[in-house]
């Protein structure tokens, strides 16, 4: 069976990647997103092992000691980090994945697994961002502040991505974000077991090939 693409998408906090992530695999079959884990208190109507795997920070390091993070970083003083074993069991199925990781997961990645397919979600302006997530309810002023603080720096790693989406109009988004899957999946060079049979039946039929 074919592998799956990696698709990694970053953006500052509040930009709208988890929101634009989970109408993509709505829309489309073949795709899951992996659930990280974090060290970071899980918020109002947060479930553990759907949104995040919520760990302490002695489980966290113990599972980096073990090698066990595909990649791992720490964000807004919190450790985030992909479980190999998650990441590579999707990809194994012959399912795309999605990883929402930092700039420095985003490296890692890139790293071990050149082939992958990053995007870079922008806000249409640094004032909407931070409607964004204050709008969001989730977190408190200090907290917004901080992640106002750090976008700065998220952005400024833009061009060490494949592409680049504005989340202006969130439908817009979302069809460039769809696009890009389904370009990679028909420029795949990993021929599909569909195509390979089809392939071997009408080149078997076709009479004087040589
Ligand atoms: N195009 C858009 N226009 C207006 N609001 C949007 C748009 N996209 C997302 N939002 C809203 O912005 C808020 C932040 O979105 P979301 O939680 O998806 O951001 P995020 O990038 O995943 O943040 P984090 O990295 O902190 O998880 C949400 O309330 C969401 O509904
Ligand atoms: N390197 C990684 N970064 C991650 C991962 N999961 C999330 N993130 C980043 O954290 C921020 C904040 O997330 P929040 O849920 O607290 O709002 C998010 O913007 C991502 O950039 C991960 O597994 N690895």
């Amino acid at each position: 069976m074919s592998q799956g693409t990696l698709f990694i998408v970053s953006a500052p906090s509040g930009a709208g990647k988890t929101s634009l992530v989970r109408e993509l695999i709505e829309s489309l079959d073949g795709i899951q997103v992996s659930v990280s884990h974090t060290t970071r208190a899980k918020r109002e109507g947060e479930v553990d092992g759907v949104n995040y795997h919520f760990t302490d920070a002695a489980t966290f390091e113990g599972m980096i000691a073990r090698g066990e993070f595909f990649e791992y970083a720490k964000v807004f003083d919190n450790y985030y980090g992909t479980s190999r074993k998650a990441a590579q069991t999707v990809l194994d199925a012959g399912q795309d994945v999605i990883l929402e990781i930092d700039w420095q997961g985003a490296r890692q990645v890139r790293e071990q697994m050149p082939e992958a397919v990053s995007i870079f979600i922008l806000p249409p302006s640094r004032s909407e961002l931070e409607r964004r997530l204050a709008s969001r309810g989730t977190d408190e002023h200090a907290i917004i502040a901080r992640r106002m603080r750090d976008a700065i720096s998220e952005m400024s790693h833009y061009d060490e991505y494949d592409y680049l989406v504005v989340n202006d109009d969130f439908t817009t988004a979302l069809q460039e974000l769809q696009s890009l899957v389904i370009s990679r999946r028909l420029a795949c060079p990993l021929m599909s077991e569909r195509h390979a049979s089809l392939l071997a039946t009408l080149l078997s039929q076709a009479p004087g090939v040589e």
